[in-house]
């Protein structure tokens, strides 16, 4: 079975502690999976964490606008020395399942991640994500300053690659008594100054909802294998 793939941005890290607890839900839901395979057929497919490079507006301009995202490279990685290996192309038509996250930026998804979305023409020609399970997540600085808008505008693309989209249902105590983050649309943190952990609620949603992309991705994964064979 193809990897499973958690993709995110993040310049101050809150986005990637997302990204590390639903990898985490990945892990166990495959180990669990594992343990149950009464039978070796069962492939034990890998988690990968890749993170989107960011953007290197390479710009002479000395004004305010300029500034935003210049030498974005270097100072991500001051700001985040621990950032998973840039994503490629190749890494993400093989996965079996995508996990996609972004900070809230004016309550839509951030620059670097939309510059990657847009990359992935030959992706959509070859109709490489059909099929495949994906969810979303993000983090925003304060409580309502459009998660639920930015969770949406990253289901857009993946929706037009013709992937299934699996939020998570309000069977998973968490969603209804977090006061923090966390929405039926995808996990998501509330960061505040960045400084701050995940919540247990946030938490307890990564990991169910990681466990869910695995369980989805395994159970499409098999019946299209499956499908594939008959058919030969
Ligand atoms: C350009 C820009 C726009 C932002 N827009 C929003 C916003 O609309 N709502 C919000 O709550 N936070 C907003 N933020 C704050 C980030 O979403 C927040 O700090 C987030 O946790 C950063 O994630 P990261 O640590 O993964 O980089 C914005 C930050 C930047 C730099």
């Amino acid at each position: 079975m193809d990897p499973i793939l958690i993709l995110y941005y993040s310049r101050h890290g809150s986005t990637k502690r997302l990204a590390d607890a639903i990898a985490q839900g990945a892990m166990a839901e495959l180990s669990s999976m594992e343990a149950k395979a009464a039978s070796a057929s069962f492939v034990r497919p890998e988690v990968v964490v890749r993170s989107v490079a960011s953007l290197n507006i390479n710009s002479n301009s000395s004004s305010e606008q300029g500034s935003g995202e210049e030498n974005a490279d270097a100072s991500l990685k001051e700001a985040n020395p621990n950032a998973a290996p840039t994503v490629t192309l190749q890494e993400l038509e093989q996965c079996s399942a995508l996990a996609l996250g972004s900070p809230t930026r004016f309550g839509n998804m951030a620059a670097p991640v939309k510059h990657f979305l847009d990359s992935t023409s030959s992706q959509w020609l070859k109709g490489s994500l059909i099929n495949k399970p994906a969810c979303v997540f993000t983090s925003s600085s304060s409580m309502h300053g459009g998660q639920e808008s930015t969770l949406l505008s990253m289901m857009l693309p993946l929706f037009h690659h013709g992937m299934v989209m699996c939020g998570l249902p309000y069977s998973e105590p968490a969603l209804h008594h977090t006061r923090s983050g966390g929405s039926p649309y995808g996990v998501s943190h509330v960061a505040l100054d960045n400084a701050v952990t995940l919540t247990e609620d946030e938490k307890s949603l990564c990991i169910a909802q990681g466990k869910r992309l695995a369980n989805l991705a395994s159970a499409l994964w098999h019946a299209n294998n499956q499908e594939t064979t008959h058919g030969a």
